[in-house]
C-alpha cells in the first residue's frame, strides 16, 4: 500500500521560521529582555545581599564544621546568649536585621579576582631555568644549597617578569657567596645558560650585584636605527659615534629622525689634547659599516677642522667628500696614501715644533698648529698588501708620528679595519688607539679582543648594519648604532638620506666642472653631475696655513721645503 505524504506544514520549515521571525513575536522578545534587565537593576541589592547570606551561611556551616565537638556546646550556649540579648534590648531585632542585611550586603559584592603569580607555563619556565642553573651554582657538601634538583626556584629567583607573550622579561636571581662571579669564565657560563633558556635572538643585560650576589637579568630593546646623519649638538672636540641604551651614559642629545624630534643617549668621543683616547680604531665584519661610521666620522671633523681620507678598499665611498673645503685629499691608491701621510706625519712634527717654539717665547701656539687634522684610513690593511707586492713602505709606517705625538699637535687618527685583516694593523695603531669600535656581529671573544673587556650584554647573531659596541679607554662597554650615513653617490641610498648626507658637505672649493660650478644650493644636481669617486681627484686644498699638498691617485711624491708635491708617475 502506497504511503500518504505528510501534510505539507509539518515538512517545510519555512513557516515555523517565518513564525518566529514575525515582527509581533520579535517585539515581545525585545519586551522581555528590557523587563529582565530592569528587574535586576531593580532587584539588585537583594541579589547582592542573598547572595551574601549566602556566602555567610556557607561560612558558616565551614566554621561549624571545623569546630572541635566539645567546643560546640559552649559555641551554642554563647549564641543563645547574644540572640538573648539582642531579643532584649531596645529595637535590638531591628538592629539586628540591619547588621545582618549590611553583613550581607559587603559579603555579597561583586569582587574582581586579581591574578598573582606566573600563570603554569610561566612557573614550568622558571623552573626549567631554575634547574638548569643547578649543575652550576651548587656544590657537593653545601648544608643548604640555594640551588638543588627539585629545590625551591621561589628562594632564588627574587623577582621576574614575562612579556605579553609569555616570554621572560626579567629576572632577578641570587647565588651562594661561594660562586665565583669575579671571573669572567664563571660569569660567561651563567650568561649562556640564561641567555639559552630565556630564549635566544634577543639581547639580554647582565647586572651582576657582587656584594648582594645577585644577577639581574633585563631584555633590551633594539637601538635606534632610523637616525640619519645630521648636525649633532655637539662642542668642538666632541664627536658622535652612534647611540646607546637610556641607562648607560648620563647625556641625551637631540635629534631628528623617525616621525618626530626626540632626546636620545650619545656615545660621544672626545678628542684633543685633553683626551685620554685621541685616535680610534673601528673593527668588524665586511659590509656591517665601518665606512659609514667613518662618513659620519668625516661629517663632523669638517665642522671645525680638516680631514686627510686614505680609502685603501679603493671603492671609492668617500668621493662625495673630494673637493670640499677642509678635505685635504681622498686618496685610494698606494702611491697617494703614502705621499699623503708622510705629509701629514710631518706637519703633526711641523705643528709640535712651531707650538714648542712658541710656548718658548711666551706666545700663543699659533692657529695653523691648532685647527684639528683628522687622518682618516678606512682599510689601511689593503694597500699594505700592495705595498708589500711593490715592494714599497706599508702606509702605516706614516701613521707612527701623528698617532704617538697627534693628541699634543690636534692631530687625530681614525682606522677603520676588518677583523681578518687586524693582524696587519701595525704596533702603533694598536697601541695608539684606544678609543675603539666593534661593528657587526661579533662573538664575546672578539668583542673582548678588540675592546679589553667583555660586553655586558648577549652580542645576537643578526644585528642591522651600523650595530656593535663601543668603548673609550678604560671606561665601560657601550652597545652602540651609528647614525645612517650612506654614500650620496650610491644609486641604492633613498633620497631622503642623500639630501641628509649631502647638507652636512662643506661647499665645493673645486668645481666639478666648468660648466656646473657648484654652490650650496643645488646639491643634489651636482652630486649627480659628479665624476666616478674612484676617478683621479684633484683634491688638492690648503694644509694648515703654509702647506699644500696636492694628490693624484697613484702619483709620486716628493717632500718641498716642507710641503709634499705629488707628481703624476702613471699615464
Ligand atoms: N648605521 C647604518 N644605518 C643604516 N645603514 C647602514 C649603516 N651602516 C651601514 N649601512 C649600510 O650597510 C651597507 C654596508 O655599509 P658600509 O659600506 O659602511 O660597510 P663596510 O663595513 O665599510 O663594508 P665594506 O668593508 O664592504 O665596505 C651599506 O649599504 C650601508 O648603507
Amino acid at each position: 500500500m502506497a504511503r500518504r505524504p505528510l501534510p505539507r506544514i509539518l515538512t517545510d520549515s519555512a513557516p515555523i521560521a517565518r513564525m518566529a521571525n514575525s515582527a509581533p513575536l520579535a517585539r515581545g522578545r525585545e519586551l522581555a529582555r528590557t523587563a529582565a534587565d530592569s528587574a535586576s537593576d531593580v532587584f539588585h541589592p537583594l541579589i547582592t545581599i542573598g547572595r551574601g547570606l549566602r556566602r555567610l551561611a556557607a561560612a558558616g556551616r565551614g566554621r561549624w564544621a571545623r569546630t572541635p565537638k566539645e567546643h560546640r556546646g559552649p559555641m551554642l550556649v554563647f549564641v543563645a546568649g547574644c540572640v538573648v540579648i539582642v531579643a532584649l534590648v531596645p529595637y535590638g531585632p531591628l538592629l539586628a536585621l540591619i547588621a545582618v542585611m549590611g553583613a550581607g550586603a559587603w559579603a555579597g559584592r561583586e569582587r574582581t579576582t586579581v591574578e598573582t603569580g606566573p600563570t603554569e607555563a610561566e612557573t614550568e619556565r622558571l623552573r626549567a631555568l631554575y634547574e638548569a642553573l643547578v649543575p652550576y651554582l651548587s656544590v657537593e657538601g653545601d648544608p643548604s644549597p640555594l640551588y638543588a634538583h627539585d629545590g625551591d626556584w621561589e628562594q632564588a629567583f627574587g623577582a621576574y617578569a614575562f612579556d605579553d607573550s609569555g616570554r621572560l622579561e626579567r629576572l632577578q636571581l641570587k647565588y651562594p657567596a661561594y660562586f665565583t662571579d669575579g671571573e669572567d669564565r664563571s660569569r660567561a657560563r651563567i650568561e649562556q645558560v640564561l641567555y639559552a633558556k630565556a630564549g635566544r635572538g634577543r639581547e639580554y643585560h647582565f647586572a651582576w650585584d657582587e656584594l648582594a650576589n645577585q644577577l639581574t637579568l633585563t631584555v633590551l630593546g633594539a637601538l635606534p636605527t632610523d637616525i640619519a646623519a645630521q648636525r649633532f649638538v655637539t662642542a668642538p672636540g666632541e664627536t658622535v659615534l652612534g647611540f646607546t641604551d637610556p641607562d648607560s651614559v648620563q647625556r641625551t642629545l637631540p635629534v631628528a629622525g623617525g616621525e618626530e624630534p626626540r632626546d636620545v643617549p650619545p656615545v660621544v668621543w672626545r678628542t684633543g689634547q685633553r683626551s685620554t683616547e685621541p685616535h680610534l680604531l673601528v673593527l668588524g665584519q665586511p659590509g656591517t659599516g665601518s665606512t659609514t661610521l667613518l662618513r659620519s666620522i668625516a661629517l663632523q671633523a669638517l665642522h671645525h677642522g680638516d680631514v686627510l681620507v686614505i680609502d685603501g678598499s679603493g671603492t671609492g665611498e668617500f668621493g662625495c667628500l673630494a673637493g670640499r673645503r677642509g678635505v685635504l685629499g681622498v686618496e685610494c691608491g698606494l702611491a697617494g696614501a703614502l705621499a699623503t701621510l708622510e705629509w701629514a706625519s710631518h706637519e703633526t712634527e711641523r705643528r709640535l715644533i712651531a707650538a714648542n717654539r712658541a710656548r718658548q717665547a711666551g706666545r700663543p701656539a699659533p692657529d695653523d698648529t691648532r685647527r684639528p687634522l683628522w687622518i682618516i684610513a678606512d682599510r689601511p690593511t689593503a694597500l699594505a698588501h700592495v705595498a708589500v707586492a711593490e715592494g714599497r713602505d706599508d702606509p702605516q709606517r706614516w701613521l707612527q708620528v701623528p698617532l704617538r705625538h697627534g693628541r699634543a699637535a690636534h692631530v687625530t687618527v681614525v682606522v677603520a679595519d676588518q677583523f681578518e685583516s687586524a693582524e696587519l694593523l701595525s704596533d702603533p695603531v694598536r697601541a695608539h688607539t684606544k678609543a675603539r669600535v666593534v661593528l657587526g656581529p661579533a662573538t664575546v671573544e672578539e668583542v673582548r679582543a678588540v675592546l679589553g673587556a667583555p660586553p655586558h650584554t648577549t652580542p645576537t647573531a643578526s644585528v642591522p648594519p651600523g650595530r656593535g659596541y663601543a668603548r673609550l679607554g678604560t671606561g665601560p662597554v657601550l652597545r652602540l648604532q651609528v647614525p645612517a650615513t650612506p654614500d650620496p653617490l650610491d644609486s641604492a641610498t633613498s633620497e631622503v638620506q642623500r639630501r641628509a648626507v649631502l647638507a652636512l658637505l662643506p661647499e665645493r672649493t673645486v668645481p666639478v666642472d666648468a660648466e656646473a660650478p657648484a654652490t650650496a644650493d643645488d646639491e643634489p644636481a651636482v652630486a649627480e653631475a659628479e665624476p666616478p669617486p674612484d676617478a683621479a681627484k684633484p683634491a688638492a686644498e690648503p694644509v694648515g696655513a703654509t702647506t699644500r699638498v696636492s694628490t693624484v691617485k697613484g702619483g709620486e711624491s716628493r717632500v718641498v721645503n716642507g710641503s709634499v708635491e705629488v707628481v703624476r708617475a702613471e699615464g
